[in-house]
């Protein structure tokens, strides 16, 4: 797959995400729930190592809530403590804060071992593009937190944004990126919209798109489309185009407008709360 990428942009990414880790207590690790996997980079693994670590599903509004229990299953069982979000909603943000503190108690006990007193946690949030890192920080933080940091002489420095009297996070989240070398990451980044659409020939990813919907969720596109779902992909993609009125001069056909279509109501929602990668059997 065509991917642009620029390798100058992410080792500096990477190497400002290293400087940042050095600060902090807490990794809050979004990953989107449709595509857990793909939408990780397990660089952060490394990056984060003795840190407290807490993944949040992002985008859980997006994904079937029995993949979401499995998922959150699987990384629980890796040691990470999870929580489901829709961080445009602000459904599950009150459970974070229970979650920080739990992920964090070694940190607090051992502080208290040392006689430090109410140091608060410092965590930052970390994430591949377009996975919702700023919705999520703009939800959580909320209207009533102040920025700190915001006196002469350390403006220039980081900007902590206080949560609560616990708990205080780094205003700018670390980008990380998704690893593009794999064809089947990038492939599922594309049909979640995280890869810029002029480089990618969506009638062909439509084709993928429709095979997987109707060998897992048999059903999703007859329901929205009022369509059958038999035969090859292609007469599938055809019938959407004909129940969507996608013609071109000539009343010839428009695949691509049905492609769009498609994707359009797959990235929002409307085809169903639908998860494309699947918990790995022998990991369940
Ligand atoms: N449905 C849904 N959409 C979300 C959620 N969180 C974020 N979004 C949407 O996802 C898109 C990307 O969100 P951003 O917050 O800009 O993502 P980001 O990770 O900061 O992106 P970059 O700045 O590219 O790194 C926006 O259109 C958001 O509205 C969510 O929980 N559910």
């Amino acid at each position: 797959m065509n991917v642009q990428w620029y390798p100058g942009h992410m080792t500096k990414a990477k190497r400002q995400m290293q400087e940042d880790i050095k600060l902090i207590d807490l990794i809050i690790e979004l990953v989107d729930s449709r595509v857990p996997l793909a939408s990780r980079n397990p660089d952060i693994d490394e990056l984060g190592r003795n840190k407290a670590r807490l993944i949040l599903l992002n985008k859980s509004d997006l994904g079937d809530e029995r993949q979401n229990e499995a998922w959150k299953a699987y990384f629980q069982a890796k040691g990470f403590y999870v929580v489901k979000v829709d961080s445009r909603s602000g459904a599950g943000m009150k459970a974070i804060q229970a979650a920080i503190q739990e992920a964090c108690k070694e940190k607090t006990e051992r502080d208290r071992r040392r006689g430090i007193k109410n140091r608060p946690i410092r965590a930052m949030v970390v994430g591949i593009p377009n996975v919702g890192k700023s919705t999520f920080i703009n939800t959580f933080a909320g209207r009533a937190c102040a920025k700190t940091g915001n006196k002469p002489g350390v403006t220039k420095g980081k900007q902590w944004i206080r949560l609560n009297k616990n708990v205080e996070l780094l205003d700018t989240p670390g980008i990380l990126w998704p690893k593009f070398e794999d064809e089947e990451v990038g492939m599922r980044l594309a049909y979640i919209g995280s890869i810029k659409d002029d480089i990618l020939n969506l009638e062909e990813l439509s084709l993928t798109l429709i095979d997987f919907l109707r060998e897992k969720y048999a059903g999703a596109l007859e329901k929205r489309y009022q369509i059958a779902e038999e035969g090859t992909a292609v007469q599938v993609l055809e019938a959407i185009a004909r129940s969507r009125g996608c013609l071109k001069k000539g009343e010839e056909l428009d695949y691509a407008k049905a492609s769009l279509i498609l994707f359009d109501d797959f990235r929002s929602g409307k085809i169903g709360r639908i998860t494309l990668e699947w918990v790995p059997q022998e990991e369940k």
